[in-house]
Formats: structure tokens, C-alpha cells, sequence
């Protein structure tokens, strides 16, 4: 049945997953770091030490060998339904770049193109900033390629429960019997400007801004999920990770470490660190949970275990190649109820212009 099912996605006919990048060498290290800064005033001494923390890994961030092996689940779940597109990879910060994954996709014939981002939620630096890197690469594509996106993601159930069962795994990896009060969950984020995050989304831009609303939302219904599953609902807090740009800019706080402190002052015993604005478990969440966090709560006399973040987890995979169906369904003109957690925003096919305005250049394209 090789193929019989691609009506499924039609009008389109390729797909694209987008993603971050990062470096696979020691020398790709530094241009990669200049790309992901270019223009926006990281103080040099943090692109040194940043480079430092990529050179004691031998170069080599574990991104792109994420980003495959989500490529390679995709294709296989998609195969499974009988769907078979040519899928590619485009980064915005190394190889594979945009603009050769679209030029693939058009040599393979394909001429509308279904994307989605490795980033579940909305910002000026995880969605708009993505979809003007796009429009971009299309400039130096032959041709008239269009390229769509799904929506954003972080509110789909399978996103949301593929992140429920690590925490849960994670919690049965801390020694049992230490807290009457069970493990408190800290949910870790990218921290972002206040001000990139409080213009997230679409307008009308109310503090604290859609970026942070829904990681809140998202974190309710983990937590409410694990009380029913374990009989007891966990406290949890959010926290962020990986500031940095100047230090008089206000950026989104507390800071893991910070909070991790105050928890250790409070009595908590143990903690899960749960990093639900990844999707993978990329170089930040090894820099700054696993070699950073967990030990320096440790050092507060606290257990700390990191979960996993979706990666390739079946429910995740499942809900990726629903949220494929239904965005190609709504291009069809056809009603669609899109699956969404309790109380959170299905998210958007397409943004308006006033969508994630921060650091955009005049009349970039959102869509
Ligand atoms: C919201 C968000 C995500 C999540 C959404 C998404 O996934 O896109 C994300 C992901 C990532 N960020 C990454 C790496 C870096 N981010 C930096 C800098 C920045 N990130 C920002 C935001 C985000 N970043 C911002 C506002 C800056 C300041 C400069 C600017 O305004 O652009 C810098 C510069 C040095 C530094 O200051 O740390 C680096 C090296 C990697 C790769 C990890 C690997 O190699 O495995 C990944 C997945
Ligand atoms: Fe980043």
C-alpha cells in the first residue's frame, strides 16, 4: 500500500522539520555560535564561555542526532499510515540549513510544504523567528514553493503526555521513602527577554505573555495528570534556564538554581527537573540541568533527577503525524476540532502580522 494513504496530507506534498541546529565538530563551534548570535549583543565573554562548555563535549551537541532520529520516527509512523512524503531537515544555525532542505523538497517535486518547528510554543525566538528564517531560504529556492506550518503544539495531548510519562519514570528513579510530601516537580523552560516573552503570541499582549502562560498551562495539566495516576497531585513550580544577554536586560525569572535554593529553604527533599520547553535533549538541558542544576541542588543536600523531554516517545510521534492530518484537513477547507488539554489554546495555523512583534524586522513575513 506504498503511497496509497498521501491524500491524507494532500494539498501537501512534502514536509519539513525544523530545528535549531548545532554544532557536530570543535571547528564548527564558533561560526555556529556567531550565527546564533548575529546582531543581538551576546557580551563576547559569554560566546567564549559558552564555547568553552561545547569544546569539553569534543564540539559535538547532541541536537542534530536528535533532530534525526525525530525525522526517522516520523517518517516510520507516517509509513506506518501509509503516508509517504519526502521529509527534510532544515536548520536555522548549521547543516543542514533551510535553504537546502527546501531545495530537496522541490528536486523530490514537491511544491506545498507542511512544517513544523522542534519548538511546542510561541515567541518571537521559537516560532516567528523560524518562520522569517524561512521566507529567507525561499529567497534563494527556485521555483514557488509554499510553506505551512501546524500549529503550535505545547497544548496537543500526546506532547503533553509523552512529557507526563518521563516525569513519571523520573520520579520512580528517586529513592523511594525520603518525603511525606513526594517529589516537587520544577518545570524548566528557556528563559526569555521579559519583554520577548510578555509580546509572545498574538495581540492582545498582556503580561506575562503567551510563552509563559502556556508553559503554565501545560504544567497544571502534567501535574493533574500525575495526581490522578499516582493518587496524589505534586507541587510544582516553573523555572527558567539558559539566560543570557546583557545583565541589565531583565530576563525571565527564577532561575532554576534560584529556585532550587529556595525549595532546599523550604524543606523539600526531593525534586524532579522536568524540561518541558524542549522538545529534545539537546546541549541546554545537558549544560544547564544536568551538569549545572542537579549538582548544585545536590550540593543543598537534594535529590534531583532530570526527566527526559518528549524526544521520540510514541505519544508525542502519534500526536505529530495528527497534528500533520489535521493542519492538511484545515487547508482543505474542511471543519476540524483541533485535540487540545483542558482550558489551554489549540495554538495557530498561521500567525497574524502582530504576532511575536519583538526584534522583527519591518514587514517580515509571519506565515
Ligand atoms: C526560546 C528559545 C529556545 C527554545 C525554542 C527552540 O528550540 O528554538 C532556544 C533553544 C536553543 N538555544 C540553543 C543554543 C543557544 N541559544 C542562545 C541564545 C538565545 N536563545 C534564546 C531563546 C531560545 N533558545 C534567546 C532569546 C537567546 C539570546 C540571543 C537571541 O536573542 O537569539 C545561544 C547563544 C549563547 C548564549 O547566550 O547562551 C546558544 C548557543 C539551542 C542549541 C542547543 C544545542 O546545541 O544542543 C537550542 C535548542
Ligand atoms: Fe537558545
Amino acid at each position: 500500500m506504498s503511497g496509497s494513504n498521501n491524500d491524507v496530507l494532500r494539498p501537501y506534498d512534502g514536509l519539513l522539520l525544523i530545528s535549531f541546529g548545532g554544532p557536530e565538530s570543535p571547528e564548527e563551534v564558533m561560526p555556529f555560535l556567531l550565527r546564533v548570535t548575529a546582531g543581538r549583543g551576546i557580551p563576547q565573554e559569554r560566546l567564549d564561555a559558552v564555547a568553552e562548555r561545547y569544546l569539553a563535549h569534543g564540539g559535538v551537541s547532541p541536537i542534530n542526532a536528535e533532530t534525526r532520529a525525530l525525522a526517522d520516527a516520523l517518517r516510520a509512523e507516517l509509513a506506518e499510515r501509509g503516508i509517504e512524503l519526502p521529509l527534510e531537515i532544515g536548520n536555522r544555525n548549521s547543516p543542514p540549513f533551510l535553504s537546502a532542505a527546501l531545495r530537496g523538497l522541490a528536486e523530490a517535486g514537491a511544491t506545498r510544504v507542511l512544517s513544523m518547528t522542534t519548538s511546542a510554543y510561541q515567541s518571537y525566538a521559537s516560532c516567528r523567528q523560524y518562520l522569517e528564517n524561512v521566507a529567507d531560504a525561499l529567497t534563494e529556492v527556485p521555483g514557488d514553493l509554499q510553506v505551512d506550518r501546524i500549529r503550535h503544539y505545547a497544548h496537543h495531548p500526546g506532547f503533553v503526555y509523552a512529557n507526563v510519562a518521563a516525569i513519571g519514570e523520573a520520579i520512580d528513579r528517586l529513592p523511594a521513602g525520603v518525603s511525606r510530601t513526594g517529589a516537587h516537580i520544577v518545570f524548566v523552560t528557556h528563559s526569555l527577554p521579559v519583554e520577548m516573552a510578555e509580546s509572545s503570541g498574538p495581540p492582545p499582549h498582556a503580561s506575562p505573555g503567551s510563552y509563559v502562560d502556556w508553559h503554565r498551562t501545560v504544567a497544571a495539566n502534567i501535574a493533574a495528570q500525575l495526581g490522578q495516576e499516582r493518587g496524589r497531585e505534586p507541587a510544582w513550580d516553573l523555572a527558567y534556564c539558559s539566560r543570557s544577554g546583557s545583565p541589565h536586560q531583565p530576563w525571565l525569572q527564577p532561575d532554576v538554581k534560584d529556585l532550587l535554593a529556595r525549595l532546599a529553604d523550604s524543606g523539600v527533599r526531593q525534586v524532579v527537573l522536568a524540561p518541558i520547553g524542549f522538545t529534545s535533549d539537546h546541549m541546554e538541558v545537558v549544560f544547564d540541568l544536568d551538569e549545572d542544576a542537579v549538582p548544585a541542588g545536590e550540593a543543598l543536600g537534594l535529590q534531583v533527577v532530570r526527566a527526559s523531554t518528549a524526544r521520540t516517545h510514541p505519544a508525542f510521534i502519534r500526536g505529530l503525524a495528527d497534528l500533520f492530518a489535521e493542519r492538511a484537513a484545515q487547508a482543505r477547507g474542511e471543519m476540524v476540532l483541533p485535540e487540545v488539554i483542558n482550558n489551554g489554546s489549540p495554538g495557530r495555523y498561521a500567525c497574524p502580522p502582530e504576532c511575536c512583534p519583538h526584534l522583527t524586522r519591518r514587514g517580515a513575513p509571519t506565515a
